[in-house]
């Protein structure tokens, strides 16, 4: 229940809506004017779990659904999101709306990688200039109208991700990405509290590279042990989406710019689960 917007029955951020879960009557603070349905964040308290692969397939996913869809890669000194869609050549143009984003095959991008005069340029910023980059990205990139805008976040749980997190007025909620390693769901955990902290719903977490099928004995090695995303998600009380296995082909595929999300693997079919589990999450 809101104070403020009378459309509560028609919002499309009823699934997330804190206050509407909660019952309490407190000021709306969706954006009447945003063009862009969903913004999600996809995290992670690590860097390396694959938050960037997540980010690209769930986009496709989506995008193959039918969705108007976009991706703001918020790694500023990382950014990975135009080699993981095939798009490193093409750059961002000004256009008549503002900034206009990168075409990856029916996804808006918009990336520091499309910016860089070369892919091997690093960004050595400090914090003021990243975040005046991320602003521009999100106040001056002419998304136009979308169903979903995904948001690839740095890792970890810095002032960087904060401020984005602050940056985004209306923000549907987080997906956080973890690997089954304790190392990794300690910091996951603690991206958990972030999001938390920030009154942003948990939408649900994700566990990737859980588990290898041997392709010679066919038996599942546990190379970083298994379920303890799940177990993670049970113990803070948030969803648990899905447990995507380690495969080569997700490797192969994403370093040829290239999803894996549309084919006939373990992996691909879990995948295609996790989106329509978040798709009624969303609904
Ligand atoms: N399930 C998987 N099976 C095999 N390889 C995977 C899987 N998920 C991700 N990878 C690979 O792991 C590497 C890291 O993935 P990715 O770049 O998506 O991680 P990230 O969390 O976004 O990293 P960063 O912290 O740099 O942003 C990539 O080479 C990717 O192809």
């Amino acid at each position: 229940m809101t104070e403020n917007n009378e459309n509560c029955e028609t919002c499309t951020h009823q699934g997330t809506c804190p206050s509407r879960n909660s019952g309490e009557a407190v000021t709306c603070e969706v954006d009447p004017g945003s063009k862009i349905k969903h913004n999600i964040i996809i995290a992670s308290g690590k860097g390396g779990v694959g938050k960037s692969t997540v980010s690209v397939n769930l986009a496709r996913a989506l995008l193959l659904d039918g969705f108007k869809v976009g991706i703001l890669d918020a790694d500023i000194t990382g950014p990975n999101i135009p080699k993981l869609l095939g798009i490193e050549d093409r750059s961002l143009v000004l256009g008549e709306e503002g900034i206009r984003p990168a075409d990856a095959g029916g996804i808006k991008a918009a990336s520091m990688a499309l910016v860089l005069s070369s892919p091997d340029s690093p960004v050595v910023w400090r914090g003021p200039m990243k975040m005046a980059a991320i602003k521009q990205f999100i106040q001056d990139v002419d998304w136009g109208e979308l169903d979903f805008l995904i948001i690839d976040l740095p890792p970890g749980t810095s002032d960087e991700p904060l401020s984005v997190v602050q940056l985004i007025p209306d923000l549907a909620g987080a997906i956080i990405v973890t690997t089954p390693q304790e190392v990794s769901l300690l910091d996951s955990r603690k991206a958990v509290n972030m999001v938390k902290t920030m009154k942003l719903p948990v939408i649900g977490i994700i566990e990737n590279m859980a588990g290898l099928m041997c392709p010679h004995c066919h038996q599942r090695i546990d190379i970083f042990q298994s379920g303890g995303g799940e177990r993670m998600a049970e113990e803070m009380n948030v969803r648990f989406l899905g447990s995507i296995p380690i495969d080569p082909q997700v490797c192969s595929l994403g370093d040829a710019g290239q999803t894996f999300v549309e084919g006939d693997t373990p992996a691909a079919d879990i995948f295609r689960l996790i989106v329509e589990r978040l798709k009624n999450i969303l609904r």
